[in-house]
């Protein structure tokens, strides 16, 4: 690969990133994005199946400067996977079938993320880490609580992906709408079901009066649901792993380019934890002001939720609360249902870390 003079510059700052779950249908897109990333330097993947090893094979013969290695728990395991990583991205875990929901997943998956998260905070405690495994709601609290046990909790460096909600809303909405820019739309709440709120007013302004009732709803569902369309559509064979991978690459190259001072003010929404006051988290004080005002719950305990952030070299620099001060009626009644059920998801995952 030919490189210019400011990619060679570019190039000086590159990074080393694992992917925990590298062998499954998240896994395998991700890496390739990964490994097709000039600002990756090391790409480390590690799975328990021992196909890992032919999908790092496979990557490494592609012409650009990563490394590519390979970790199961008999090569290496999570020491070697995780040494030096300043990133790590966790698509580990069993994936939805037919009727089930995301909740469902959380016997299963809460263990794994436990035991990944413990590595985490062994082997590169000062990492970012983006949690794709589901749920969300839940396993975010999993890794945070395995990280707070450790002495290592970051919460300006700790993110439950959401970015395939905002791909999914971009998108319906374009099918009616196909003049508008694209990438803007904020998506709030949770990662499942009525916890995941769209704020398309945000974006519509004046020209959400164009959409019928129906149709705003129809979008707004089908952004909520879309994971089921596409469970429906696989058959059984498992829940949406392309759009997944481009959705975290999308992420991952906001927060990377932010991370390496490649370009400012990067915005992205993500699950994030919101215990933590202003000196924490800048913002995260005053949206929870916000959202106990618009629930009408003042001593709501908001321990996490889906927000826009701003991104810079250490993480999340700012909550950007203000997108909650001009909610339309709909999204404030979206934003009451959301804190209804968010609370008890993420408490499931604190409890299970905290043994109750
Ligand atoms: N955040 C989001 O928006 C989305 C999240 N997901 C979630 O991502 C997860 C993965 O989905 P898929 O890739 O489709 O599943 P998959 O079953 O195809 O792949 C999961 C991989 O994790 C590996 N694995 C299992 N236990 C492990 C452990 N202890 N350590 C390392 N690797 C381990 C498996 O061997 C497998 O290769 C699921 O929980 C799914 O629900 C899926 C789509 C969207
Ligand atoms: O629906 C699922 O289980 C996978 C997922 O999180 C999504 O597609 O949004």
């Amino acid at each position: 690969m030919t490189a210019n003079n400011s990619t060679d510059q570019k190039l000086d700052k590159a990074v080393r990133v694992a992917v925990l779950g590298a062998a499954g249908g998240i896994g395998q897109p991700l890496s390739l994005t990964l490994k097709m990333n000039i600002h990756v330097k090391e790409l480390s993947l590690y799975d328990v199946s021992p196909h890992v090893s032919g999908v790092a094979a496979d990557l490494s013969h592609i012409d650009t400067p990563a490394k590519v290695s390979w970790h199961t728990p008999d090569n290496g395991g999570l020491p070697a996977a995780l040494d030096g990583c300043d990133f790590v991205l966790v698509p580990a875990g069993v994936p939805r079938k037919p009727g089930m929901s995301r909740d469902d997943l959380f016997k299963i998956n809460a263990g794994i993320c436990a035991e990944l998260a413990s590595g985490i905070a062994q082997y590169c405690p000062t990492a970012t880490v983006l949690v794709i495994s589901n749920p969300v709601n839940s396993t975010v609290p999993v890794f945070a609580e395995v990280f707070k046990k450790n002495g290592t909790f970051n919460p300006r460096k700790l993110f439950g992906v959401t970015t395939l909600d905002s791909v999914r809303a971009d998108t319906f909405i374009h099918e009616v709408m196909p003049d508008l820019n694209w990438g803007l739309i904020k998506v709030i709440g949770g990662h499942s079901g009525d916890t995941i709120v769209p704020l398309l007013s945000t974006v519509l302004g004046q020209d959400i009066k164009s959409l019928s009732h129906m149709q705003l709803h129809a979008i707004n569902h089908r952004v909520q649901y879309g994971g089921d369309e596409i469970i429906q559509a696989k058959k059984g064979l498992g829940s949406s792993t392309l759009s997944m991978a481009y959705a975290a690459q999308k992420f991952f190259t906001t927060v990377l380019s932010s991370y390496l001072g490649l370009t400012d003010k990067n915005i992205a929404c993500t699950f994030i934890n919101t215990e933590f006051d202003n000196e924490a988290l800048d913002g995260v004080n005053e949206l929870k002001q916000i959202v106990r005002k618009l629930t009408g719950r003042p001593d709501l305990d908001l321990k996490y939720f889906a927000m826009p952030c701003v991104f810079g070299p250490n993480g999340i620099e700012r909550v950007q609360y203000e997108c909650l001060e001009h909610l339309d009626s709909t999204e404030v009644e979206m934003v009451k249902v959301c804190c209804e059920t968010l609370p008890s998801n993420y408490s499931k995952g604190i409890d299970f870390v905290r043994g109750k």
